[in-house]
């Protein structure tokens, strides 16, 4: 495979409720991307109109400590009693295929993926306020108010590690932080293209 022929990994990460996957949607209904999201492995419970496969793979905990075990993910982690997981083999094949691909996940996956591919981007969605937040998080409807509160507790610690990102985007407006986002993409795409061609340049010297 060609150097300039592989894709980009984009991790999009943030507190739980931020938007994340409501912005990440918006991406994908945009025209002329060349974007493939990497559907994470969970033990969590379906929400209501999750699709397996689609949303997650649903799995049982056995099922999960398996994959740790024989090492089937570019990163894991626990958030709020359940396993997240992105299955490497899979990452790995859509990169390969030049896909610019879309990891949406918590901030401490997103660090472990920071160590192990250097030349992936790494954005921070923040909200506008974190009274917005917690309003996100209790009106979406999916958790009980003990889970939104432990959502909503680790986002203070996870708002401090936002300085090790690459990007940080304030989700005021989905369309708005989508857009900002296709911008960021395009340009780190064009600035890696650039940089495998000047090495290609000086290998030809
Ligand atoms: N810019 C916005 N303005 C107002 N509401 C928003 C905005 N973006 C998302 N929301 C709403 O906030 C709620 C949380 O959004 P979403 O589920 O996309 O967050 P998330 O970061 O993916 O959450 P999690 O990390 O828990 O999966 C949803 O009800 C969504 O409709
Ligand atoms: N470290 C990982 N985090 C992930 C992954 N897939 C999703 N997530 C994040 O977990 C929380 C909770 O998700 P929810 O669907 O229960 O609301 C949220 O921040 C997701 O972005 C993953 O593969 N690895």
């Amino acid at each position: 495979m060609k150097l300039n022929d592989r894709g980009l990994l984009i991790v999009i990460s943030g507190p739980s409720g931020v938007g994340k996957g409501t912005v990440r949607k918006a991406l994908f209904d945009m025209k002329n991307h060349n974007l493939e999201y990497s559907v994470s492995v969970t033990t969590r419970a379906p929400r209501v109109g999750e699709v397996d496969g689609k949303d997650y793979y649903f799995v049982n905990r056995a099922a999960f400590e398996e994959m740790i075990r024989q090492d089937r993910f570019l990163e894991y982690a626990e958030f709020v009693g359940s396993y997240y997981g992105t299955p490497k083999d899979k990452v790995e094949e859509m990169l390969d295929k030049g896909k610019e691909v879309v990891l949406e996940i918590e901030v401490d996956g997103a660090l472990q993926v920071r160590e192990r591919m250097k030349d992936a981007v790494f954005i921070f969605l923040v909200p506008p306020s974190k009274k917005a937040l917690y309003e996100r998080l209790s009106r979406r409807g999916t958790d009980t108010p003990e889970i939104v509160n432990k959502r909503f507790q680790k986002a203070e610690s996870e708002f401090k590690l936002a300085y090790k990102y690459d990007y940080i985007v304030v989700n005021d407006d989905v369309n708005n932080a989508a857009d900002r986002i296709m911008a960021i993409i395009r340009a780190e795409h064009a600035r890696t293209q650039r940089t495998i061609q000047k090495y290609q340049q000086l290998m030809e010297e």
